[in-house]
């Protein structure tokens, strides 16, 4: 009898026996290609037949693509699992791995605490406004000529977080720990002890009553844009405003005038809409400090990635299942 296979999208930088220990259960196997066309081809062909169980890293977009419907149309009739290395899995076409018949997981509790903390930081760096100050004096300018205005203390100020799963409810705790009160909003409210006493309120509440506003909601059809013009204009004069979720839930155009009017008054950022290109706006403009995307960047949050979408690589050869689907795919 063939082996099963499990197809390697990306690299495995950190679990090592993890992964290899999958060889007594599968062949583990790469792709030839190098480009999208030729990844393409490569499933055409038949090359991959007999391919499981996929598991890709974010950076393996840059070869593949995004898991789209003409991709997901070309994987192998074998493939019944796709293991993405990352809490965000806007990559890959959900809804078409369902109607294919294709389980997907992702890597939602690893993630939180450090990307809660890149959220902390930019909340800290974006009211107190160290972006200016900090490159004056790698210009030789000390605070700058003139020096910043005086930043503002997270103590008392209202944290409102636009959706409140594992990472913004992570940061609810941080940010208590700065004496800010937290409000929260998702699409349905969180039973008490998940909310930890964080008062529920109405999406155009939360934008009008918060003095700063975190970004935590997945980037899907519904949330793309989901702050633009509009939005704008329903926050306080002199809202801050900060990231670390996906780019594009943000309209940047809308964002860099709101920051040009003065209505929003700074900004923290590690996502962008069009990464790694980045609004010409946001970068002249002296109250954006920005991050390039490296929520997770730390060894034990990537360690901890790996491990958790190789163990979901091994349950699926173990026990033929998943140890977690996508919150789209859980009630199927
Ligand atoms: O952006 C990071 C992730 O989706 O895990």
């Amino acid at each position: 009898m063939t082996k099963r296979k499990v197809l390697l999208l990306g690299e495995i930088e950190h679990a090592h026996e993890s992964w290899t220990s999958l060889s007594s259960l599968a062949e583990l196997i790469s792709p030839q290609s190098r480009t999208r066309a030729e990844f393409l081809d490569e499933c055409k062909d038949g090359q991959l037949e007999g391919v499981v169980v996929v598991y890709r890293t974010f950076a393996s977009v840059d070869i593949t693509g995004r898991f789209d419907e003409e991709l997901i149309e070309c994987l192998p009739q074998s493939l019944k699992f796709i293991c993405h290395n990352g809490a965000g899995y806007d990559q890959v076409d959900v809804h078409v791995c369902t109607a294919r018949g294709i389980k997907v997981s992702n890597t939602p509790n690893a993630v939180d605490d450090s990307t809660a903390d890149v959220n902390m930081f930019l909340i800290l760096g974006a009211l107190r406004n160290f972006n200016t100050s900090m490159t004056a004096l790698r210009e030789g300018k000390w605070r700058g000529c003139p020096p910043p205005p005086l930043g503002r203390d997270p103590e008392g100020k209202t944290l409102g977080i636009l959706g409140m799963g594992g990472i913004g409810r992570n940061l609810k705790k941080k940010a208590e720990a700065f004496s800010m009160r937290v409000v929260y909003h998702n699409r349905k409210k969180l039973p008490d002890e998940m909310a930890g006493g964080a008062e529920y309120v109405g999406f155009e509440e939360l934008l009008g009553m918060s003095d700063v506003i975190s970004l935590n909601l997945p980037l899907n059809n519904h949330t793309r844009h989901k702050i633009s013009t509009h939005e704008f204009s329903l926050m306080k004069r002199g809202v801050v405003l900060v990231n670390t979720a996906r780019g594009a839930v943000i309209d940047e155009a809308a964002l860099v005038s709101a920051l040009n009017s003065g209505h929003v008054a700074s900004v923290g950022l590690d996502v962008y809409e069009d990464e790694p290109k980045i609004h010409p706006g946001l970068i002249a403009n002296p109250h954006v400090m920005l991050v390039p995307h490296m929520g997770t960047w730390t060894v034990e949050t990537q360690t901890a990635m790996e491990e958790w979408n190789i163990g979901n690589v091994r349950s699926v050869l173990e026990t033929g299942a998943l140890r977690n689907v996508v919150p789209e795919q859980v009630d199927l």
